[in-house]
């Protein structure tokens, strides 16, 4: 790859430096930025998006060298090495063989494959609009110097096209709070808590509030929306994005009520935003997947002693394993008598070009 000579040293520097266990590489790269103030952004372009690429490919890349001034002369060349047949499956697809064995057993071999090649492709860039403040039309004529594509699944997003430069969160229509960037298959999710004016609605791993903010146009300034999370510092972002959008009907978890609808966003592999964060492949672990799963449970165990009797509670993960969502699925109900909502649950699949992969379901009492 022709790159100049000191931003091959900066990538040499990031990738011999960074320890994937102890991850995430964009915590990683924005400390190494912090630290190294003279790179201007398309610098710091370039960087990230070589050693993102470097990331989403080490397995393969590996496979024929541990020099990384080699391995970016080979990552044009990328698409060669991934057809190659005398390379193991796995390898050609960047794939821990442990996980690509696990997708594998679930949706064969010829899947896994696919799935982990369209997760190691960069994702696009969706914004979500708040429709409190605009509308997709509005904000298209508003930010002309931008392109966009709306989004076929949610009715608020819109997709950025790649050629713009425009720092999003720098814009006037970001600091007015007029959208949020969000993926649009974590807008999807979100929008199945069908929470009206007057609702009480508990967000019950509201994280900085990305799916809250998403649900809570609906209640129109009525009623109670609860956040909850084991960290304090997201709940504190998160009240800041509310204000930003105008939402103002919300306070942390009281305890109090029995809700409406209940959001169970919770931790999981990840494994569908990939895209995002390609490291977490290589930190994947059955040990580790067996503890989430154990996560998961308990925090359904200690929501659904808030939900009404004629209540939601919305199950969702950024996760295509089967044993974090529909064998998860089966248990919750066994175990407390639930039925799905609709017969119906809403997934996306990793696919070229495509949304995050997510999963989310209805759950009532029988
Ligand atoms: C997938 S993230 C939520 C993301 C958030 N809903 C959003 O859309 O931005 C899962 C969240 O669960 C939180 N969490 C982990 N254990 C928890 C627990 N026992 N109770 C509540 N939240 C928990 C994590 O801190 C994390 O923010």
């Amino acid at each position: 790859m022709n790159l100049r000579p000191f931003i091959k040293t900066h990538i040499k520097t990031i990738m011999t430096n960074f320890d994937v266990q102890r991850g995430p590489f964009d915590s990683f790269l924005r400390e190494y930025y912090k630290n190294n103030k003279t790179l201007g952004p398309s610098e710091r372009s370039i960087i990230s998006q070589t050693a993102f690429d470097l990331v989403r490919n080490d397995l393969l890349l590996s496979h024929f060298t541990k020099d990384v001034d080699r391995k970016c002369d080979l990552l044009p060349h990328i698409s060669n090495y991934e057809k190659d047949q005398n390379i193991p499956l796995n390898i050609r697809c960047s794939c821990p063989e442990i996980l690509f064995q696990l997708v594998s057993d679930q949706y064969g071999q010829k899947r896994a494959y696919e799935f982990f090649m369209a997760l190691n492709t960069k994702a696009p860039l969706t914004i979500r609009i708040n429709p409190i403040k605009t509308t997709r039309e509005k904000l298209i004529k508003e930010m002309n110097q931008l392109y966009f594509k709306k989004t076929l699944t949610s009715p608020y997003g819109l997709i950025v096209s790649k050629e713009n430069n425009v720092n999003l969160t720098d814009t006037d229509q970001f600091k007015e709070g007029l959208f949020e960037i969000q993926d649009e298959a974590s807008q999807v999710c979100a929008l199945r808590v069908q929470c009206q004016p007057n609702d009480k609605v508990l967000d019950y791993c509201a994280g900085s509030g990305g799916k809250t903010l998403a649900f809570a146009h609906q209640m129109e300034g009525k009623g109670v929306i609860e956040i909850n999370d084991t960290r304090s510092e997201a709940l504190s972002k998160a009240k800041i994005r509310l204000r930003r959008a105008g939402i103002m009907n919300y306070s942390f978890f009281t305890k109090k009520f029995k809700y409406d609808w209940i959001l169970l966003d919770v931790p999981c592999s990840s494994l569908g935003t990939l895209r995002r964060n390609p490291d977490s492949k290589y930190r994947f672990s059955q040990e580790r997947l067996n503890d989430l799963i154990k996560l998961q449970q308990e925090i359904f165990d200690q929501a659904i002693r808030f939900l009404k009797q004629d209540g939601v509670i919305v199950y969702t993960t950024c996760s295509f394993l089967k044993d974090e969502n529909q064998n998860q699925v089966k248990h919750f109900c066994n175990k407390y008598n639930l039925s799905v909502v609709d017969n119906d649950y809403f997934q996306s699949l990793p696919e070229k070009g495509g949304m995050d992969s997510f999963f989310s379901i209805s759950l009532k009492k029988n």
